[in-house]
């Protein structure tokens, strides 16, 4: 990477203080600040994973944006934000741009910390509709109506219930905004659902196909700009279009729809903009983008290309730099659910929309039929879950745990209060390292454990995933489990069977007890070697925080001189805090527990190892914590 040298490789990025320069820029200019960008976003993929295809094809979309508003003053939300880093380098971050997705560098996020252009720090995909309508109401409050507001959303994104709540409302309340609908046709993977048909249709209509193009020039006789009447006469120009190429599913909810147009044409894209600006209420610009744009391999491939790992280009050819290891826990959990689904035709799998990223495209091959993608509709997924339930269907509702949060309602109504078995399996759950405090999985062992009938439990192995999993689909409650975005260990001896609420003493020792939960296990172990000679530290995997196993809550308290209990997850009502409830309705002693977890604030990004360091959960860490708990232990009486 050659930014910084004294003849910067990308002249045009590096002279923008921010992006206020960009709407005096020729065509020409900002056709090379597109190329510009992109060669950085290829530049980046050569170091490191990173959202790629969605990058490369908005830059045009971007480039536009920022020509034809000035977000300082007007807002400007980016749905789920993996988008962002067009609009990154354009604002003042292109000298800071090599740091994106390491730890202490900028995030791969908006972060309202690094910039104010930037004005919530988002990768949940669904809610820029219902911000940009806040912020738009907000700014009316403050009788600030000359600020402008946009929300940019993804088709993949748009289906999100929230999106159409949004609608709703803005239909009714006629808040001035601009909603870009950004129509790739894909999420990360294909887009699915009823909206995509209809988005499909929409491509499909004479304005974009030039067929009406002669009405189109007739209506664009009539001026846009100047007097009121003339305003007026130009909303009633798009009305009229609307009405004449489609987009009556946001006519009939009172929002104006303008479109398609092409997304990759910087003059056409301004010119639309400059108009659907000049509008009242509110407008849904559908801009048609190629995902991938601008790097052949990345739009033949977008669904690889999404987040593809590092790879650098050799004459058009992307050449991945590859990674070995143990498989992870997500290989372990696609194959125990191909194995439900196989014994059990009534046994399904739910995904929202995150296929790709739990590994499922051959149990999508292998089992059509068992096989159920929502689009990004989580409240959905776990609601749909609960009514294949009802009729004697097993569904298994493969989910980021980060994700699931958005159905926490239905885990409690449909689910939980019914006492359904669903089956949460919860992958990334812990720290999802480069993505961040948006992705970071730490917060289900809390919010799982809380609901009556839920069964809570965690595998330590990649054997031990299958084995639960088993296990789950014998229950007849609802049961999640938990693992991390990391490579699972193998045991090196035959593991006992899974019990419910029994957890597995893996090491015996006399001198403390370390209780690990989940993929914890790996460092405590590592951490008890590490101790060898020194002390001689007991360790259990816990297996089950719900039920706790109340014996070896016990056990553990009295046998050795200390327990520490660690979790990849906050330390609030965690499994620690489980612990603690557990030995308290034991009448235990508990000073001599410690629970290690993550702290109560956001974890930044970075790579997983640094951050467990940094939170005390390396190996390193725990078995410091061991010689510190052994010299602080107060005798029990
Ligand atoms: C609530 C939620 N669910 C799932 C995801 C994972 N996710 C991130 S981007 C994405 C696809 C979004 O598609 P789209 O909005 O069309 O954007 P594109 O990548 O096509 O530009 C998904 C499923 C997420 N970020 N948030
Ligand atoms: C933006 C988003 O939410 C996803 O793209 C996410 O970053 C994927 O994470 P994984 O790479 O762990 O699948
Ligand atoms: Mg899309």
């Amino acid at each position: 990477m050659d930014h910084l040298s004294s003849t910067p490789k990308h002249p045009l990025l590096a002279s923008l203080p921010d992006a206020s320069p960009l709407k005096d820029f020729s065509a020409s200019q900002l056709e090379q600040t597109a190329a510009e960008i992109r060669d950085v976003l290829c530049n980046l993929l050569a170091t490191r994973t990173a959202h790629f295809a969605s990058n490369l094809g908005v830059v045009e979309l971007c480039l536009a944006l920022h020509c034809e508003f000035d977000f300082r003053k007007d807002r400007l939300i980016w749905d789920t934000g993996h988008q962002i880093y067009p609009h990154k380098l354009i604002t003042g971050r292109y000298h800071d741009f090599p740091s994106i997705r390491t730890q202490g560098g900028l995030m791969g996020y908006p972060n309202p910390d690094e910039s104010i252009y930037d004005l919530f720090m988002t990768g949940h995909a669904g809610s820029s509709v219902s911000t940009a309508v806040g912020l738009r109401s907000g700014d009316q409050l403050a009788d600030q109506r000359d600020r402008r507001t946009v929300a940019v959303i993804g088709d993949g994104a748009f289906p999100s219930g929230i999106v159409f709540e949004a609608m709703n409302h803005a239909g009714e309340t006629q808040n001035d905004m601009t909603i870009v609908l950004n129509d790739n046709k894909m999420s990360i993977c294909h887009r699915v659902g009823a909206v995509a048909q209809y988005l499909d249709r929409l491509r499909g209509n004479p304005f974009y196909t030039g067929l009406k193009q002669e009405v189109v020039k007739l209506l664009d006789q009539i001026p846009m700009f100047g007097d009121p009447v003339e305003r007026a006469l130009a909303q009633m120009k798009e009305g009229v279009k609307a009405g004449l190429l489609g987009g009556m599913l946001f006519e009939e909810l009172n929002i104006r729809y303008v479109g398609p147009i092409d997304g990759h044409d910087i003059p056409l894209l301004r010119k639309y903009l400059a108009m659907v600006k000049g509008m009242s209420g509110p407008v849904l610009l559908h801009v048609v983008t190629e995902k991938g744009h601008g790097y052949k391999p990345a739009a033949a491939d977008p669904v690889f290309f999404h987040t593809p790992p590092a790879f650098e280009d050799r004459d058009g050819i992307p050449v991945h730099k590859s990674s070995s290891g143990m498989p992870p826990f997500t290989t372990h959990a696609r194959d125990a659910i191909a194995g439900e689904l196989k014994a059990n035709p009534r046994a399904s799998v739910i995904t929202a929309a995150m296929c790709q990223g739990n590994k499922l495209e051959p149990v999508r091959e292998q089992f059509p039929d068992q096989f159920f993608d929502v689009g990004i509709c989580e409240s959905h997924a776990v609601a749909f879950a609960a009514g294949q339930a009802k009729t004697g269907a097993r569904p298994i509702v493969d989910i980021y745990s980060t994700f699931l949060q958005r159905s926490y309602d239905q885990i409690f109504q449909e689910v939980c209060l019914q006492d359904l078995p669903v089956v949460f399996m919860m992958d990334r759950a812990g720290l999802t390292a480069p993505d961040g405090p948006t992705h970071h999985g730490t917060y289900d062992i809390g919010y799982m454990r809380l609901f009556p009938n839920m069964i809570v439990a965690a595998p330590a192995y990649g054997e031990e995933v299958g084995m639960m999993l088993k296990f789950a689909m014998s229950q007849d409650h609802p049961l999640g489990m938990r693992y991390p975005k990391a490579s699972a260990m193998k045991s090196d001896q035959p593991l006992p069977e899974v019990e419910l609420g029994k957890a597995h003493w893996v090491r015996t020792g006399s001198d403390g007890v370390i209780v690990a939960y989940g993929a914890m296990l790996e460092n405590a172990l590592e951490a008890a070697e590490m101790l060898q000679g020194e002390l001689d530290v007991a360790v259990v995997n816990a297996r089950f925080v719900k039920p706790i196993d109340e014996d070896m809550v016990r056990q553990s308290i009295e046998q050795g001189r200390f327990v520490l209990t660690v979790e990849e997850n906050t330390i609030v009502g965690g499994f620690g805090a489980a612990f603690l409830e557990s030995a308290n309705a034991q009448r235990l002693e508990t000073r001599n527990v410690e629970v290690l977890g993550l702290p109560d604030r956001f974890v930044e990004h970075g790579d997983r190892d640094g951050l467990l360091d940094q939170c005390g959960l390396s190996p390193r860490a725990i078995a410091d914590r061991c010689r510190q708990a052994v010299q602080g232990a107060t005798p029990v009486a």
